[in-house]
């Protein structure tokens, strides 16, 4: 059993219902301090578990603790340190980089954003609007933001799927470097090593696994064409 504090997440009896379709179904789940790998096929209810743990989508029922709080009753707490990197379609499309780059620099500091942006390589693109960008490239700039944020816990959502190599390999590269106090949940249809220290599998809203990294679980989830890269 984890000790009370290396558990950063907390679902008890989480159910989550959606008027033609259940997408969590009695979750008991504890993650721990550390890099977790919450794998599952599409629509298997990963987004939805991770909508609820930053307190943007209530439970049909049951309850959830994010750093021993419960993000719909103390949010602001939650958003202080907890980070969860949405969806890169929800990127302001007209926003230029270095709009973006200026606002992150108010609430980081420009040191640590500086830094991030050019871990991300994206010097060259900061006059660009991110409606320009190539998917790798508006994936670079959402990572601005949780490499440079004093979270505890940061959440992204297929942090990986879809890029060109050059952006897979920099977002990698960038993942396997973050501090290792920082606890990251890493949301993917597919495996991902990068260090993982639990891996988590949901189906149909069902836990399926829950334990190690995984060889022969991880497996299941490769693509005939990953296999091959
Ligand atoms: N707003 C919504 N309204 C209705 N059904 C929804 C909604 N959001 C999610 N669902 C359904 O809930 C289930 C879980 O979806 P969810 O997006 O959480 O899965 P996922 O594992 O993140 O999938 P993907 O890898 O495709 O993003 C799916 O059946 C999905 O269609």
């Amino acid at each position: 059993m984890p000790k009370l504090n290396d558990v950063v997440v907390r679902t008890s009896n989480l159910t989550v219902k959606f008027r033609y379709n259940v997408a969590l179904d009695n979750l008991n789940l504890e993650i721990n301090r550390g890099r977790t790998l919450l794998l599952g096929s599409n629509g298997s209810g990963k987004t939805t578990l991770m909508r609820v743990l930053s307190g943007l989508r209530r439970p049909t029922e049951g309850s959830v603790e994010v750093l021993g709080l419960d993000p719909f009753k103390e949010p602001s707490e939650l958003y202080s340190r907890v980070l969860y990197v949405r969806d890169i379609e929800d990127l302001p499309y007209m926003m230029r980089v270095s709009t973006v780059v200026e606002l992150l620099s108010d609430v980081y500091g420009s040191d640590r954003v500086e830094k991030a942006v050019k871990t991300l390589g994206l010097e060259e693109h900061l006059f660009k609007r991110i409606g320009e960008l190539s998917k790798g490239l508006r994936r670079r700039v959402s990572m601005i933001e949780p490499l440079s944020s004093k979270a505890e816990l940061i959440m992204m959502d297929e942090p990986l799927s879809g890029l060109d190599a050059e952006s897979r390999v920099i977002i990698a590269k960038a993942l396997s470097n973050f501090p290792n106090n920082i606890s990251l949940i890493i949301a993917s249809h597919i495996p991902l090593g990068l260090g993982i220290d639990q891996m988590v599998v949901l189906e149909g809203g069902k836990l399926t696994y829950d334990g190690p990294y995984n060889v022969d679980v991880a497996k299941k989830y490769l693509t005939w064409m990953d296999a091959l890269t």
